[in-house]
């Protein structure tokens, strides 16, 4: 038995939900160059759980679904105030609070098919108000309710700023959910659907999953470009800062990707999305710094952006607080994860790899006194 490092390369299920081949993204069969120009996000994850994109009846029974079941329980809102809330990071929150809702949802132990739909939905619906939620409580400010009138990506930024977006906000908003919804066996997703294998429920799934984005290299980055554009602080200062970087062997966040060789398909509607946006704040120096590094980093190493590059800039001019930047990816990621939660579920076998044991052998037992 010989173990491949971080599994790279090996094909551990198959799947109908999303393909990267060639370095083309598609959803169900769909490039994500057309949804991410056509579609809301609410199409989007109607086609990621049904295999297919809504007609319009079909879609507003979706999207009324989805505003219905957006409220919280009481006790899952009530909670947020007891976390130490100066400390407390929104991703932790948003893992804790998604745990907490299993306890308030009497169908959270089943694995039954229209259970499971039920609770995808309420999921979908409710990762929105947590994270909104969360975000104006820590501020001593009150909870918005969502608006039924509006879609998905239009209530988060209503939910969290108490005002009406302003529509390329929206836009950029929905976009940038479509790019982030799903990816094919990444970590988080793999991790989920290692947890449901085992039988286990769809809360326990998803409180894995957000765990594993949680980490900086993988839906923590878009944060950590995030402070790495905010310690450069000025596009002169690019080329210094980088090239130290660059020197010292570390790492530039937003960079490279273990599946995508020639690029990130998504990363080039972020830029566009960072560029108008910087056109209509008038802010141009993150979208210009971006540029800048991604100028600089390409063309001395063969690391193209990924998705978490760009999405820094545009959450910025959005005037997002940066660390609900990776419990945004959540809130779109989850209708990812619920995708390839039902299908592991409707073809399940426990997984469970082997390890190539590098231990000591044949050890002598030595007794307690002797040690
Ligand atoms: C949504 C997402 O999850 S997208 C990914 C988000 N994560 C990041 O942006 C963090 C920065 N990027 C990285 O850490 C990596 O590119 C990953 C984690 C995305 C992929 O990692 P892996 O496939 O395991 O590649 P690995 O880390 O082994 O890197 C291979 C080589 O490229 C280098 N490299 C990879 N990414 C970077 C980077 N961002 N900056 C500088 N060098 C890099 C490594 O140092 C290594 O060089 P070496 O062979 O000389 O030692
Ligand atoms: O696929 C990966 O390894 C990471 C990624 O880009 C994603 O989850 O969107």
């Amino acid at each position: 038995m010989t173990a491949t490092r971080g599994l790279e390369g090996v094909v551990a299920t198959t799947s109908a939900v999303s393909s990267i081949i060639d370095d083309m993204l598609t959803y169900r069969g769909y490039n994500i160059d057309d949804l991410t120009s056509y579609a809301t996000f609410e199409e989007v994850v109607y086609l990621l759980w049904h295999g297919k994109l809504p007609n319009e009846g079909e879609l507003s029974e979706f999207t009324r679904l989805l505003s219905e079941n957006a409220e919280l329980p009481k006790e899952v809102v009530e909670h947020f105030s007891t976390y130490p809330v100066e400390k407390v990071h929104p991703m932790a929150a948003l893992r804790t609070a998604v745990s907490l809702l299993g306890l308030y949802d009497e169908e959270a132990d089943s694995v039954e098919e229209e259970a499971n739909y039920r609770k995808a939905i309420r999921l979908q619906a409710q990762l929105p108000t947590i994270v909104t939620t969360f975000a104006r409580i820590r501020k001593g400010l009150d909870p918005i309710a969502p608006k039924k009138e509006y879609g998905l990506a239009k209530n988060f930024l209503y939910m969290l700023n108490g005002e009406e977006p302003s529509d390329i906000a929206v836009e950029a908003f929905n976009k940038a959910l479509v790019l982030h919804a799903d990816h094919e066996l990444n970590a988080s997703t793999f991790t989920g659907r290692v947890c449901v294998a085992t039988l286990s429920d769809m809360y326990s799934g998803l409180t894995a999953a957000i765990g594993a984005l949680k980490g900086p290299l993988h839906g923590g980055a878009n944060e950590a470009v995030m402070k790495m554009l905010s310690d450069i602080g000025d596009v002169d200062r690019v080329d210094s800062y980088i090239q130290a970087k660059l020197d010292g062997k570390e790492k530039i966040m937003g960079f490279g990707h273990r599946v995508y060789r020639e690029g990130d398909p998504r990363a080039k509607h972020l830029r566009e999305m960072s560029r108008k946006l910087a056109d209509v704040t008038g802010e141009k120096k993150w979208y210009e710094m971006s540029l800048k590094i991604e100028n600089l980093v390409t063309s001395q190493k063969d690391l193209p952006p990924n998705v978490d590059f760009y999405s820094a800039s545009v959450y910025h001019s959005l005037k997002i607080d940066h660390d609900l930047f990776t419990p945004i990816f959540a809130v779109s990621r989850v209708s990812g994860w619920i995708a390839h939660i039902l299908e592991q579920y409707s073809n399940n076998r426990l997984i469970r790899p082997r390890a190539e044991y590098i231990g000591p052998d044949k050890q002598a037992y030595v007794s307690i006194e002797d040690r």
